[in-house]
């Protein structure tokens, strides 16, 4: 009989090994997925992925692609005419018509948010904390904090890595229970197989990402990646 803790428990489990998964070519043309073509963003996108990159400076490299990713993403939103009186005279300026809410998936998220803050300081902040089990790969719910009165024209749900899309498929599914007018998924990197999903399952959401990798490994890490984007911004080896 094997006893708890021994050995043969503590076999690694590799739940993506055999799954069959999309090539990178079969996605990169999905309706409503901006991949950011900026070179700024590509610029800091390789020394985010560089192994001695450390966590202060992996978490600053987060917040600056999450304030240009919120500048391709927030590029569409609506506003409204407003008077206003300039020290000479009034004239028409315009401003957001609506709230703008910003979810952070935690942990790995916040950074994004962070980003996402500089660009639009007044946005409300929805925390939501999922957390991947690692042998199923499957999301888990242990923290929630998205208010009951919705006055938002447009919630960002923000997290670096859309992997086998578990996290964000579940997060926009929570996000809808609120019925705001509009959602988005803005990432760092996507693998092919998560982007497929998240698209397929939440066909109605605009998906920004700054880089489309090439496949998961059997652990579900995306391929070349970052590695745990969680861990690298918060020192937790
Ligand atoms: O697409 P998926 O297969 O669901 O994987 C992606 C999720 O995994 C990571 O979070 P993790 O569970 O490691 O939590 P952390 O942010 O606390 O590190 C990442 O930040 C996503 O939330
Ligand atoms: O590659 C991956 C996959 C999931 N979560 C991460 O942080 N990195
Ligand atoms: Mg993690």
């Amino acid at each position: 009989m094997t006893e708890v803790g021994t050995r043969s428990e503590e076999q690694p489990v590799l739940p993506m090994r055999g799954v069959p998964q999309p090539r990178r070519e079969e996605v990169l043309n999905l309706p409503r997925v901006h991949i950011s073509r900026h070179p700024v963003v590509a610029h800091k996108m390789t020394a985010l992925r560089d192994r001695r990159t450390p966590p202060t400076e992996f978490y600053r490299l987060v917040k600056e692609i999450g304030a240009l990713l919120a500048y391709e993403a927030t590029a569409h939103l609506s506003l409204e005419s407003v008077e206003v009186e300039t020290p000479l005279q009034k004239t028409v300026g315009q401003r957001l018509a609506g709230g703008i809410g910003i979810t952070p998936i935690l942990r790995a998220g916040l950074g994004l948010a962070e980003g996402f803050r500089e660009v639009i300081p007044d946005a409300q902040v929805w925390h939501l904390g999922l957390r991947r089990d690692e042998r199923t790969l499957q999301a888990q719910e242990y923290y929630n904090r998205l208010p009951s009165t919705v006055n938002l024209q447009v919630c960002y749900a923000v997290d670096p890595m859309l992997a086998t899309g578990g996290s964000a498929i579940d997060a926009i599914s929570i996000l809808k229970q609120r019925h705001i007018p509009r959602i988005c998924y803005v990432g760092i990197i996507a693998a092919p197989y998560g982007l497929l999903r998240l698209s397929r399952m939440h066909p109605d959401i605009d998906i920004y990402i700054a880089a489309l990798d090439e496949s998961l490994n059997d652990y579900g890490f995306i391929l070349p990646g970052l590695g745990d984007a969680g861990d690298r911004q918060f020192g937790t080896f």
